[in-house]
């Protein structure tokens, strides 16, 4: 790392100021045209609502104007696109007039004498000759500025590996058009800049990283061929931000192939949703679909509670060893296997076909479908016999419908009809003439009659008649449980599960094994559309709902991050164990492993500590950042905590624009919220919270996951709620939120597992 000489610095704030001036010039042009492009939308629109108003009572008329109509709609569309287009790069002027390049890379190409020197920024931007003055981030040169040391390097293009040296790499960091910091360097990406940037306060929003990408984090991003993507990484080390990168990555390079909505990020909790929402938009995208697993269950299980990672967190603190080897078993992959197995194997008469019923009385009987059911051919597959089975209680029940259209009371039903709900019946069929006054009876009897059979139909549609829960009931009677359960616990297990389903409710565990019998019984299910699942805080993530996900979403590439000491919801399991179990889950042809041992977000001397907590913390390296020691406060009781509290609040407030009081859970943020609400104008954090304020925050600590705060103050880290190395995720979590600054607070005696980190380091704490 070299710093570059003043005069070179000259030359280099001069070639910024032409680059800005250029892409002035471009941004005004655009805007002129994004102004135009948005009168001509909205005449089309106008345009287009004037013919849909056309007259269209004459039938040759009506076939003209839809046609017409069809076209106006293609105008519409297009104009839109034209105009979200314009706007987007109307944006992206804007955010490069303000910084227009972090990087910049001399290569020399075979046989030239000169080195070129080509800018590297969040787009590409082009002067009027189509000269390149700034090079996208995603270009495939780029990758050289992220990947090579001075040199020889190669890089990838679509015809292949190129070759070229590496002669000079230059950081810059530029705002509002001045360059404030430059270095040369012979790294990947130089440390200086990236210390700039992590010393910095917390904007409340996570930021893009382009500038600064790690090698390691590059290798997560530029990933175009793996199946099954797993990345292992220490709290902080930039998961999320790999994501994001590469997700924009992905999207530049298969701009043809590949749209946005193609792809489907589960998150912790909403309010990570809206903590990621504005990197995708910095980097020209639009954000992908996200969805917690809570969200995608209950939309699944339409009716029923599902229970969620949270309420069983909030609900036990601590499972018996019974309960954690029951929750292993019904979490475990065997157990999806189990399930397939069951229903491929399942005979007619075991189908818990359920009566269809109609106003009291049973319209199809559950006899009835099962001998549909069985008069199919054993050979086909069980969805396929569910699906022919549906077709044909489909085709009885249009075959009663016709029946009944001619009814008594179906006529009525007709002649009372007023003129209004008489052409309402009717409706397109209005233009066309019937055959006969019969035919046009027939016709609007028939609608009754359908109208009146509707529930009907809705149930066939979502496979009401059959009864997935006394199936999964009777799969988990016979199923072979394994040596550790004993047959009581079993026994008290399908009891519980029963209970629950009867008051709506539903275990989280049930959820995956459920669905996926659902599934696999009536065919239904899959998405094939999407081509990539994101999973972020994978370590949250049952197998079993791993497995799941991959038969839910069959043509997707998956990309599974997360750190497995930050497991809030089990016990701390190895990273290679969970890495095997989650290969051997997934079998997909490529997988690719990846660990990011590097931490960012927090100081040094926090980092210190939060790896001291683990058991085999010392593989991670801390990044070299300096800032307070950690401090531990222990006071006697409650009141004396919340003094602390509040004095803590307002000191650190001085500071940071960030403060996160974070908890074990919802009822012990409430009850601090209502003693220093008052002093601190603190914010109580729930689920259902789309934003993130500035301030002080109090939140439980499963809310804050993946997020992070410029000071974080652990609240009530006693040994009785933290007494051993169950805690040992949710302490370590709690830690690594805090980017400057972090305070232990605890009500009589600390955790153990603090003491046991501190015990021959007490120079990692400050105590007061
Ligand atoms: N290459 C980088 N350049 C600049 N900042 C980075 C880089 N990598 C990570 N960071 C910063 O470090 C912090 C942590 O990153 P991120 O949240 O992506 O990590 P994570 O691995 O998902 O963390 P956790 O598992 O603890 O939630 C963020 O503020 C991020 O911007």
């Amino acid at each position: 790392m070299s710093t570059v000489d003043p005069n070179e610095i000259k030359r280099e704030q001069t070639r910024v100021d032409h680059v800005i001036k250029k892409i002035k010039t471009q941004a005004a042009h655009t805007k002129e045209l994004y102004e135009q492009a948005h009168s001509e939308t909205r005449s089309v629109e106008n345009n287009y609502s004037q013919n849909a108003k056309i007259n269209t009572f004459e039938a040759d008329d009506r076939i003209e104007t839809n046609a017409e109509v069809q076209q106006q709609k293609g105008l519409v569309a297009r104009a839109v696109e034209n105009e979200t287009i314009l706007k987007r790069q109307v944006a992206t002027y804007k955010q490069l007039q303000d910084s227009p390049y972090f990087g910049r890379i001399d290569i020399q190409d075979p046989g030239e004498s000169e080195a070129e020197p080509l800018y590297i920024g969040t787009a590409s931007f082009a002067d009027e000759h189509e000269n390149f003055l700034i090079y996208d981030w995603r270009a495939p040169i780029s990758s050289i500025y992220y990947n090579g040391t001075l040199g020889k390097v190669a890089y990838q293009t679509p015809s292949g590996m190129m070759e070229t040296e590496l002669v000079k790499k230059r950081q810059f960091s530029i705002q509002h058009g001045q360059i404030t910091n430059v270095f040369d360097t012979n790294e990947t990406v130089g440390d200086e800049i990236l210390q700039e940037v992590l010393g910095q306060q917390n904007d409340t929003y996570m930021a893009n990283i382009v500038a600064t990408i790690q090698k390691e984090q590059n290798d997560i991003i530029r990933d175009t061929t793996s199946d099954l993507l797993v990345v292992q990484g220490v709290a902080g080390s930039g998961k999320t931000s790999a994501i994001l990168q590469r997700i924009a990555f992905l999207l530049y390079h298969s701009r043809q192939s590949l749209n946005v909505d193609e792809i489907v990020l589960f998150s912790p909790n909403r309010l990570y949703s809206r903590y990621i929402s504005d990197v995708l938009p910095s980097l020209g995208e639009r954000n992908m679909r996200q969805i917690t697993l809570a969200d995608f269950l209950s939309q699944r299980f339409q009716g029923l509670n599902v229970e969620s990672n949270f309420d069983r967190y909030e609900k036990a603190s601590h499972n018996s060893a019974t309960q954690q080897r029951l929750i292993r078993f019904m979490e475990s992959p065997q157990l999806m296997t189990a399930i397939e197995t069951y229903v491929h194997n399942l005979k007619a008469e075991e189908i818990q076909f359920a009566n269809v019923r109609f106003e009291d009385r049973i319209f199809f009987s559950a006899e009835e479908i099962h001998q549909i059911y069985a008069a199919l051919p054993t050979t086909m597959a069980p969805a396929d016999r569910f699906l022919k089975t549906k077709n044909t209680l489909i085709k009885r029940l249009k075959r009663r419908i016709n029946q009944e259209a001619d009814a008594d009371w179906v006529h009525e039903q007709i002649d009372h009809l007023s003129n209004e709900a008489y052409n309402d019946l009717i409706g397109k069929r209005r233009l066309r003439a019937f055959e006969s006054y019969d035919d046009e009876i027939h016709y609007l009897g028939r609608k009754l009659a359908a109208k009146h059979f509707r529930v009907i139909y809705d149930a066939l549609y979502n496979n009401y008649f059959i009864d997935v829960y006394r199936q999964y009931g009777q799969f988990l009677k016979q199923v072979a449980i394994p040596a550790d359960l004993t047959a009581t616990t079993w026994e008290e297990n399908q009891f519980t599960f029963q209970q629950a389903v009867e008051y709506h409710r539903l275990r989280l565990f049930d959820a995956a094994p459920l669905l996926l019998m659902r599934d696999l019984l009536t065919g239904s299910g899959q998405n094939r559309q999407i081509q990539y699942i994101f999973v972020d805080e994978m370590q949250d993530y049952s197998l079993a709902q791993m497995v799941y996900f991959k038969h839910a979403f069959p043509n997707a590439k998956f990309t599974l991050l997360g750190d497995s000491e930050q497991a809030l919801f089990k016990n701390v399991e190895s990273p290679q164990s969970l890495l095997e179990r989650l290969k051997d889950a997934f079998a997909v042809r490529k997988a690719n492993l990846i660990t990011l041992n590097r931490s960012y977000r927090s100081t040094y001397p926090i980092m210190s500590l939060a790896k001291k907590l683990l058991p085999d913390g010392e593989r991670i390296q801390a990044f070299n950042r300096t800032g307070s020691l950690p401090t531990v406060i222990v006071r006697d009781t409650f009141q004396a905590a919340i003094q602390v509290l509040k004095s803590c609040c307002q000191k650190q407030l001085q500071n940071y624009g960030t403060v996160a009081i974070l908890t074990r859970n919802m009822a012990e943020s409430q009850r601090i919220y209502k003693e220093i609400r008052r002093e601190t104008g603190a914010t109580l954090l729930s689920d259902t919270d789309l934003a993130l304020p500035k301030g002080v925050l109090i939140l439980p600590i499963y809310l804050a996951k993946g997020l992070e705060f410029d000071a974080v103050i652990a609240y009530n880290i006693s040994a009785t709620n933290y007494p051993d190395e169950q805690s040992t995720g949710i302490l370590y979590t709690m830690a690594s939120r805090a980017m400057h600054q972090l305070t232990l607070l605890s009500i009589g005696a600390a955790s153990p597992l603090i003491h046991a980190a501190v015990a021959d380091e007490h120079h990692l704490v400050k105590i007061e």
